[in-house]
C-alpha cells in the first residue's frame, strides 16, 4: 500500500495533521487513510498549508525590498530547502459491515498516512444492504455515486441551507425527482412559481417524472404572466388545476389571528366566533362547502348565546360579521360558493387525502398571491394535511417548503410557523416529512431546523449565516469551506448518510426553472 506520508499533529479524535512526502500530490477534498489502533480509516484533506521552517519573525523582518528577498531566496537558497507542506485531515472513519466506525481515539504521531484505493473508497461509501436509497450526484473528484438514505430523508425532515444562487432549487428539484420515481408523494410549496418547470422533461428518465408532476395555482388570481413566462420558454401551455380553500376548513386559532391581526376583534367577538365557529364546523373531518353567507349566518346564530346582553352585544355581532365578510371576500383563496370560478376556471377544493395518497409531485404555484394570502393558504393546506394523515394510512409524504425562513421565521411570528413547527415536531409518527429550503438559515426557526435531521449545506457566504452554521449543524466540524463552494457542490450530513459527503451535484431529469438573469441577451 502506497505510504504518501506521516502524522506529525494530533489535534482530536476528528482531525490530524500530516505531512506528505515528496512528489506527493493532494488538493484540498482528496481522500487518506492512516491507522487507529489497527483499523484503516479513511479521511478527507481539509487544510493544505505550505511552510517554511526558516520564515520567522526575525527572517521575516529582514524582508523589506526585493533586493533582500532576492538574496534570501537565491544566495541563501532556503526558498525550496527548509521548504514543506503539511495538510490537515477530517477523519470519516472505517467501513466495518453495514456501519461506520468512527473510533474514539486520536491517531499517534509518527502513524503512515496511505494513498486510497477506487476500490476502497467505493466501499467505504456504499450503501448498507437495508434500506432505500437515492443518488443525488457523486463523492466530489470521484465518479463514486453519493447514496443518500431516502426514508431517512423524507421521514426525519431535511434542510438545504445556502445563500441566493448557490443552486439550492436545483438539488431540491434532483432530490424531488428521485423520490418522484420512488413512489413518494411529494408536496411542494412553491412561493417563485419555478417548479412547474418540472413538468418539461430534459432526459429520457425526466419523462417519467413529469409525467407525474401536478401542477396547482393558488386562489383566484391572475398567473397569465406566469404562463406567458412558461409557454415562451418551453414551447407549450402550462396545465394546471385551480385551488381554493373552503372557509369552512379553516382552523379557529388560525381565523380568529387573522382577524385580530387585520382589524382586531374585542373580548366578544373572540367568544362569538368560539363558540359560532364549533357549531358551523361540527360537520365531522368533511366540511361542506356552501355560501359565505351561510356559513356567517351559522357561526352568527351559532355564537349568539355567547354575546353580552342589549345593544353592546348586538354592535359586537355586527362587528364580527362585516369582519369575516371582508375576510373571506377580500382573500382570493377561498371559495365563497360551491362552484365557484375564477374567469370562468372552475376552482377545486384543496383535497389532502389525494396529495398524501397519490404518489405525484404537486407543486403549488402561490406565486400570484400576496405574503399574507400565501401564509394563509399554507396555514390551511398544512393543517389539512397534518388532521388528514393522523386520521389514515398514507404513503410517506415530502412537503418541500421553499423559501421556509418566511414561514418559519426565528424572531418574528408568521401564520404558518405554528402548523410547520407541528409537523417538524409530530409529523414523523404520520409519515409526514419536511424538506425546508432557506437562503438565511440564521432567521430559520431554530426549534424547526434542529428537527432537520438531514442538513444539506451549499455555498455560503454571509458571515450570520456561517456562525450560526457553525453552532447548529452538529456533523459539519468546520463551516468556513462552505464560502468556496460552487453552485454544483454540496455538503450532505446527518442521520441519511453514513459521514458527512462533499458531492458534486447531479444533472436535472427535468427542467429548472430557477434562473440567474445574465446581462447580455
Ligand atoms: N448541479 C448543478 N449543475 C449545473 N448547474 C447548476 C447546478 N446547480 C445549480 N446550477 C446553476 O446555478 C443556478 C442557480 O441555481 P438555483 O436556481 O438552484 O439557486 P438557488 O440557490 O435556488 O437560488 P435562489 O436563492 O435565487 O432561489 C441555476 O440556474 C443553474 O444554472
Amino acid at each position: 500500500m502506497d505510504k504518501i506520508g506521516v502524522v506529525i499533529k494530533s489535534t482530536s479524535i476528528y482531525h490530524y495533521i500530516f505531512k506528505p512526502f515528496r512528489g506527493v500530490d493532494l488538493d484540498v477534498g482528496s481522500f487518506v487513510a492512516t491507522e487507529i489502533d489497527g483499523i484503516r480509516v479513511v479521511s478527507r484533506v481539509t487544510a493544505i498549508r505550505h511552510r517554511n521552517a526558516t520564515a520567522d519573525p526575525r527572517l521575516i523582518a529582514q524582508l523589506d525590498e526585493e533586493a533582500t528577498v532576492r538574496e534570501v531566496k537565491e544566495t541563501l537558497g532556503i526558498e525550496e530547502a527548509l521548504f514543506y507542506t503539511e495538510a490537515k485531515a477530517a477523519i470519516l472513519g472505517a467501513r466495518l459491515g453495514g456501519r461506520i466506525y468512527r473510533p474514539q481515539k486520536p491517531v499517534k504521531p509518527f502513524t503512515y498516512v496511505y494513498k486510497t484505493t477506487t476500490e476502497e473508497l467505493k466501499q467505504f461509501f456504499a450503501p448498507p444492504q437495508e434500506g432505500t436509497y437515492i443518488t443525488v450526484g457523486h463523492i466530489k473528484g470521484t465518479d463514486i455515486p453519493a447514496y443518500i438514505n431516502a426514508e431517512r430523508l423524507v421521514t426525519h425532515h431535511c434542510a438545504i441551507l445556502a445563500s441566493t444562487g448557490a443552486g439550492k432549487s436545483w438539488l431540491a428539484g434532483v432530490i424531488i425527482e428521485r423520490l418522484a420515481l420512488l413512489d413518494v408523494p411529494i408536496i411542494v410549496v412553491d412561493p417563485h412559481g419555478e417548479y412547474s418547470a418540472m413538468s418539461v422533461p430534459a432526459t429520457e428518465e425526466g419523462r417519467a417524472v413529469a409525467e407525474r408532476v401536478r401542477i396547482y395555482v393558488a386562489g383566484k388570481v391572475d398567473v397569465s404572466p406566469q404562463d406567458e413566462a412558461f409557454a415562451r420558454r418551453y414551447g407549450r401551455q402550462r396545465t394546471y388545476t385551480r385551488v381554493g380553500v373552503n372557509p369552512r376548513s379553516i382552523p379557529l386559532r388560525t381565523l380568529e389571528k387573522l382577524l385580530d391581526m387585520l382589524y382586531t376583534l374585542t373580548d366578544a367577538q373572540k367568544r362569538i366566533l368560539e363558540e359560532g365557529w364549533q357549531a358551523a364546523t361540527s360537520y365531522g373531518e368533511k366540511q361542506p362547502l356552501t355560501t359565505v353567507e351561510e356559513l356567517i349566518r351559522e357561526i352568527l346564530d351559532g355564537g349568539r348565546h355567547a354575546a353580552p346582553p342589549g345593544y353592546a352585544g348586538e354592535m359586537a355581532m355586527r362587528g364580527l360579521e362585516g369582519r369575516l365578510r371582508s375576510l373571506f371576500y377580500s382573500s382570493p383563496i377561498f371559495l365563497t360558493k360551491y362552484g365557484d370560478t375564477y374567469q370562468g376556471e372552475p376552482i377545486k377544493l384543496v383535497d389532502p387525502a389525494a396529495y398524501l395518497t397519490t404518489p405525484a409531485v404537486h407543486i403549488f404555484d402561490i406565486s400570484g398571491l400576496e405574503g399574507l394570502d400565501q401564509q394563509i393558504f399554507l396555514t390551511v393546506l398544512l393543517d389539512q394535511l397534518y388532521r388528514t394523515a393522523t386520521k389514515r394510512r398514507n404513503l410517506a409524504t415530502l412537503i418541500v417548503i421553499e423559501e421556509a425562513h418566511n414561514y418559519a421565521p426565528a424572531a418574528s411570528t408568521a401564520l404558518a410557523k405554528t402548523h410547520i413547527a407541528k409537523i417538524a415536531r409530530e409529523g414523523r409518527k404520520f409519515g409526514l416529512g419536511l424538506c425546508l429550503i432557506t437562503q438565511r438559515p440564521a432567521r430559520l426557526d431554530q426549534d424547526v431546523a434542529s428537527q432537520a435531521m438531514t442538513q444539506i449545506f451549499k455555498r455560503m457566504i454571509n458571515p450570520h449565516d456561517l456562525k450560526y452554521v457553525a453552532t447548529v449543524a452538529e456533523h459539519l466540524d468546520d463551516p468556513r469551506p462552505l464560502r468556496t463552494l460552487d453552485e454544483t457542490e454540496a455538503v450532505v450530513t446527518g442521520l441519511s448518510v453514513p459521514a458527512p459527503l462533499l458531492i458534486t451535484v447531479d444533472k436535472r431529469w427535468t427542467n429548472h426553472g430557477g434562473t440567474t438573469p445574465t446581462l447580455k441577451r
